[in-house]
């Protein structure tokens, strides 16, 4: 087997982890409010992901790959301060995350761009946001580097509705980008995409991922996507109190070539052992929905 478990990890808990997740547990909590204690409707409190650690070397590219539902979205939330933690911790170089901060950027499925904005504009706003005092001149020097980076030079000017699927993704990831976090987190970024799309996008970010080699932590539920670009595949359980199950290092060299990436000794072991995880893990759903 390649991969070590969770408990391996926390055991080896080092000081160089850029990120460590330690114990976590989310619950959310049950509807508790006058008009359902009068219906009777109230709900019970719903433990999302429970007990995860986990820990993050800087320049890693992490995938998270588990059932639907699992609580993937959550995990992620929590890392950028979306949402807080019920029990446990996150720490980003050693400091509790208690928020959102320029030290993570995010980039969405639904892309989230300001509609009325053009790229520069979106790309813009995410800069001034952050640094309020950057000069203008460095601010279009950025903004001129990312929209390069992802090659999207002459649509500068263009609004969101002007652009296919793809180039907005784009303009996500140049706007995560552009305000040079130390980590990107991504929630399955190429989701909405069609399979060429997809393919050309995935391209793009190993690319962009060889020449910056930010830490990254991306969600997908892509078997192939996380092999083409992962280090390490943290592989949750089905939920509810969802946990890592297994963590697996991906030893492919770089850069990676979608065309003959298939072609190392590892691959279709480890591709084995996610697909067998994945529909061991959504066997279990399905029938917990029907029993
Ligand atoms: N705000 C909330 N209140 C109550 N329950 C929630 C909330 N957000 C998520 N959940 C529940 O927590 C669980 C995990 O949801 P989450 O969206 O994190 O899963 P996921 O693995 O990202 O799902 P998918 O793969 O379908 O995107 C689900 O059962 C979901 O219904």
């Amino acid at each position: 087997m390649n991969g070590f478990t969770p408990t391996d990890q926390a055991d080896q808990a080092s000081a160089s982890a850029q990120l460590s997740i330690r114990n976590v547990t989310k619950v959310f909590p049950g509807k508790t409010g006058l008009v359902n204690k009068l219906t009777g409707k109230t709900s019970r409190d719903f433990v999302a992901i429970e007990d995860i650690s986990l820990e993050i070397e800087p320049n890693t590219f992490v995938t998270i790959i588990g059932p639907s539902g699992c609580g993937k979205s959550t995990l992620l939330g929590m890392i950028a301060g979306l949402m807080p933690v019920t029990m446990g911790q996150i720490l980003l170089n050693g400091q509790p995350i208690v928020g959102p901060g320029p030290d993570r950027g995010m980039v969405f499925q639904n892309y989230a761009l300001m509609p009325w904005m053009t790229v520069e504009e979106n790309i813009r706003f995410a800069i001034e946001t952050v640094t309020p005092k950057m000069s203008p001149k460095r601010c279009d020097r950025i903004i001129k580097e990312h929209i390069q980076l992802v090659g999207l030079s002459g649509a500068e000017r263009k609004h969101p509705h002007e652009l296919s699927g793809g180039m907005r993704q784009r303009v996500g990831i140049a706007r995560a980008l552009a305000i040079n976090p130390q980590i990107l987190l991504m929630d399955e970024p190429f989701g909405a995409l069609d399979a060429l799309t997809r393919g050309f996008l995935q391209d793009e970010i190993e690319r962009i991922w060889e020449q910056q080699r930010k830490t990254v932590i991306m969600i997908t539920h892509s078997i192939e996507e996380a092999l083409l670009l992962s280090d390490r595949i943290v592989m949750m359980t089905r939920g509810p109190a969802a946990r890592v199950d297994e963590i697996l290092e991906v030893p492919f060299p770089r850069p990676r070539n979608r065309e003959t990436i298939d072609q190392h000794p590892a691959y279709h072991d480890l591709k084995a052992e996610m697909e067998s995880h994945l529909f061991r893990e959504t066997r279990a759903v399905e029938a917990a929905r029907i029993g």
